[in-house]
């Protein structure tokens, strides 16, 4: 026991020695890239200024460089105009005119990228810079030749040098001139192609363009389709593909998970698991009793990563060009919280595994296999039981699991759904922080379809965990207070935000609390809703909720009605077809944006204001799915009165976070499970047939504000997106029309039907471009007036005037 003991301590002692060895190594390995570097970093300098001295100075200087360098360098009687000197002036010449003419910038570039990867200044792909770099100097200084040939007999100056000359003259006797002009064209093309990646489709849809005919497949009517005039059309093409360029120019982002593999690599202590001698060591315990199961040890999935985030805005996509300036906001407003290590190490592992092993020994249940898969705050051990064991009875055993392991929030899932085994859930010692950064940065949320992604955090197995809201539809957020709820909700909409452009989502935000979600007031031009003439755009009234509930079903009701005249099924079709312009705006069709509803503090809502909120909400979770608009409720008391049954029903997507009893998560989830959770952004998420672990991302409030920010100093819409206006019922009453105060449109609406002789509210709503509700309110005002009958349904109202004289008449009597 004393000699293992020691040799322990000496192994540990040797893998100190060896770490700081390794270190001192890489310490001085990083010395020698910073001299290398700044020897470059200046050589590049001297270069570029030699350079472009020589373009300036060339000429005066020329008859000197025909003499030998040797001549040059040894005579001190000869004066120079480079700024670079003699040795400046012939190492220009020798670039420019003996060598690849202009491109010798290039190799400027190229210089000063070795210099800022040698010295680890920033990260940059020396692969990338390099490939593109060196064919790009070839082709620059071959077309220069090619194009420029000329003027190598009249100027001192060779434009794409001695080698640029000689190539592209190499390529006229072999291929021709044409056939030259032909092969520059088509690599630069084939270049760019590869260099950037929406380039091809940009391309192509500009080829597509050119011969565009009108859409033909078109299943409405003559009068509904219009054709928009040509500018915007050419301006978007130029606006996508200069995007396209600018965003694959951006500096190349860096992730903890790539830094780790490049720099932390070498200085790795953790033993390989397969010649892990702690799994070795589990043998010789075997002889105390009968075979100890082998642990596997599912190997960690790490995500991957994109380089940069790319806004797909090459399709076809009107909307945007309101804001074409708009840009998205960059990970580097996100913090990297995770090492990116695994923090599980592998005694973590076998002791739990042992304890589990040994726990249920002592109830009599063999263990034919067990295995572990770790995430970031939890290890599934997932265990096959030995023939003849009843899943029930290991069950049973969670607490003295609980007990043996001396750990909280431990669940057992037994049998894990179509796995035929049992699960047990511990959390680890250490648990990771999940960033919001990796998240957003994870390949999987960049490159899912979905129409509104929202990243949720990472599962069990370490995988991103992303789901599609339009597919929810709604969601109900639970949790007692600090188990990271806001956390959770501040999540779900920067994910949006980063994945959304303004003209395609816009949020409402209701906040009883009046500081959680307060901070989104900022990009209140860009992505909030609104109703007409409210000063805030977060609600925080109890009367005002009720009424932009109200606002948000009649808006869903006008979206209806538009689907409807479109022959569309839901809000995808009908984007579809209008951004192909097969629906009129004049007609009345408009683009709609998608409508986050997110409620926070539902309990105090439901308390205050009972069925009036209840309803509304209902009627939107029951409906509004297809037109777009989508609900996330959050609440911190879980109580069967707060998320009732009507709210249940309507809500099949729940996320709990830690509550505090079994009876609060089955409120939620119909299933225990939320109350074994370890709180700090541990969740499960529920999609009506699966329940999944998850541990929510973290994203913190500085974090929040520098986005919001960066979207509120972008220029926006001259106001919110307006909802429309929502009188409450009673005052809609025709007895309750005060004629003392009518309309300002008042005058010319009664005009309009007089002339008319059709008492129609949607002709006034045109006509006057007002919602539907102000124009039904003249409407009812023309009733009380006299100019107007009472409503008839669906026919237009009969019109009691005759003719414009005795209107005039009435409307001087009023
Ligand atoms: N995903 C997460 N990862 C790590 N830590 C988290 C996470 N979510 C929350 N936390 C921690 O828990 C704390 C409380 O979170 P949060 O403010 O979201 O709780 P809450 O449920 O909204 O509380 P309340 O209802 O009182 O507002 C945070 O300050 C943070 O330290």
């Amino acid at each position: 026991m004393a000699r293992k003991k020691t040799s322990n301590t000496s192994r540990k002692k040797n893998q100190k020695s060896n770490f700081r060895n390794r270190l001192s190594k890489l310490s001085s390995w990083e010395r020698v890239g910073g001299i290398l570097s700044i020897g470059l970093f200046f050589f590049a300098l001297y270069l570029l200024i030699s350079l472009i001295s020589f373009l300036l100075s060339g000429g005066a200087d020329q008859s000197q460089l025909s003499l030998t360098a040797r001549e040059i360098l040894t005579n001190p009687n000869l004066k120079i105009e480079n700024v670079g000197g003699k040795w400046g002036a012939n190492m220009a010449d020798w670039f420019i005119n003996r060598g690849i003419g202009l491109a010798s910038f290039g190799v400027v570039y190229l210089l000063l990228i070795l210099a800022i990867k040698l010295g680890r200044i920033h990260k940059v792909s020396l692969s990338r810079n390099f490939g593109y770099g060196i064919f790009l100097i070839i082709w620059t200084s071959v077309a220069l030749g090619y194009f420029m040939a000329p003027l190598y007999e009249q100027s001192y100056l060779y434009p794409g040098g001695a080698y640029g000359f000689f190539i592209s003259q190499w390529f006229n006797s072999v291929i021709g001139n044409v056939g030259t002009f032909f092969l520059l064209m088509a690599t630069m093309l084939i270049c760019i192609i590869i260099a950037f990646e929406n380039a091809w489709p940009v391309m192509r849809k500009w080829m597509t363009r050119v011969k565009k005919q009108p859409a033909t497949d078109a299943p409405l009517s003559d009068e509904e389709v219009y054709s928009e005039p040509k500018a915007p059309v050419i301006n978007e093409k130029d606006d996508a593909f200069a995007k396209v360029v600018e965003e694959d120019d951006e500096v190349e982002v860096v992730y903890a998970d790539d830094k780790n593999k490049e720099d932390d690599i070498e200085i790795e202590l953790e033993p390989e698991p397969e010649e892990n001698s702690p799994l070795q060591k589990t043998e010789g315990d075997k002889e105390k009793g009968p075979k100890d199961p082998e642990l596997e040890v599912e190997k960690r999935k790490e995500d991957d990563v994109v380089d940069s985030i790319q806004q797909d805005l090459s399709e076809d996509y009107d909307p945007t060009l309101d804001l074409s300036r708009y840009e998205f906001p960059s990970l580097d407003l996100l913090k990297e919280w995770s090492t990116g290590n695994p923090q599980v190490t592998n005694e973590e592992l076998i002791a739990n595994k042992n304890r589990i092993v040994e726990t249920l020994k002592n109830y009599n249940i063999e263990i034919v296999k067990i295995k572990a898969t770790s995430g970031p705050t939890i290890t599934l051990y997932e265990i096959v039981p030995a023939p003849g064991i009843r899943i029930s009875k290991i069950k049973n055993l969670e607490d003295d699991i609980a007990l043996s392991l001396a750990a909280l929030g431990i669940r057992i899932i037994a049998p894990i759904p179509g796995k035929g085994t049992v699960g047990i859930e511990v959390p680890n010692r250490k648990p990771e922080i999940v960033s919001m950064r990796s998240i957003i940065a994870s390949r999987t949320f960049q490159e899912s379809e979905y129409e509104l992604p929202i990243a949720l955090g990472k599962t069990i197995s370490n995988e991103t965990y992303a789901v599609d809201l339009t597919k929810m539809p709604h969601i109900l957020v639970a949790g007692a207070t600090g188990q990271g709820k806001s956390v959770g909700l501040n999540a779900i909409i920067t994910s949006l935000v980063y994945k959304k452009h303004p003209s395609q989502l816009k949020f409402v935000f209701v906040d009883p609390k009046k500081v959680e979600l307060n901070l989104y007031s900022v990009m209140e031009k860009h992505y909030l809703a609104k109703m007409p003439g409210e000063d805030d755009p977060i609600i925080t009234d109890v009367q005002k909720v009720k009424n932009t509930l109200n606002s948000l079903n009649l808006e869903m009701d006008n979206r209806y009605d538009l689907l409807k005249k479109a022959h569309a099924r839901n809000i995808k079709e009908y984007n579809q077809k209008f951004i192909s312009r097969r629906l009129n705006p004049e007609k009345g069709f408009r683009y709609l944006p998608y409508i986050v509803v997110v409620i926070d503090e539902f309990a105090d809502l439901i308390m205050t204001a009972g069925k009036e909120i209840e309803l509304p909400i209902a009627r939107i979770a029951q409906l509004a799915r297809a037109v777009g608009i989508h609900m996330i409720i959050a609440t911190q008391r879980p109580s069967t009165n707060i998320i009732t049954g009507v709210i249940k029903a309507n809500f099949p997507a729940r996320i709990a976070f830690r509550v505090a009893s079994m009876v609060d998560s089955r409120t939620i989830l119909d299933s225990p499970g939320a109350n074994q959770l370890i709180g700090k952004g541990d969740m499960l998420v529920s999609t009506g047939s699966s329940l999944t672990r998850v541990q929510c991302a973290f994203v913190d409030t500085p974090e929040v504000e520098s986005i919001v920010h960066f979207i509120g100093e972008q220029p926006g819409y001259p106001t919110a997106f307006l909802l429309p206006e929502y009188m409450d019922e009673s005052s809609d009453e025709p007895g309750a029309v005060d004629l003392k105060n009518r309309d300002d449109l008042f005058d010319e609406a009664a005009r309009l039907v007089v002339l008319n002789q059709t008492g129609s509210t949607s002709a006034i709503q045109r006509k006057f471009s007002i919602g539907y509700n102000r124009a039904g309110r003249i409407m009812d005002q023309l009733e009380a007036a006299g100019v107007v009958g009472p409503n008839e349904g669906s026919k237009a109202r009969q019109v009691l005037l005759q003719d414009e004289y005795s209107l005039e008449q009435l409307l001087n009597n009023l």
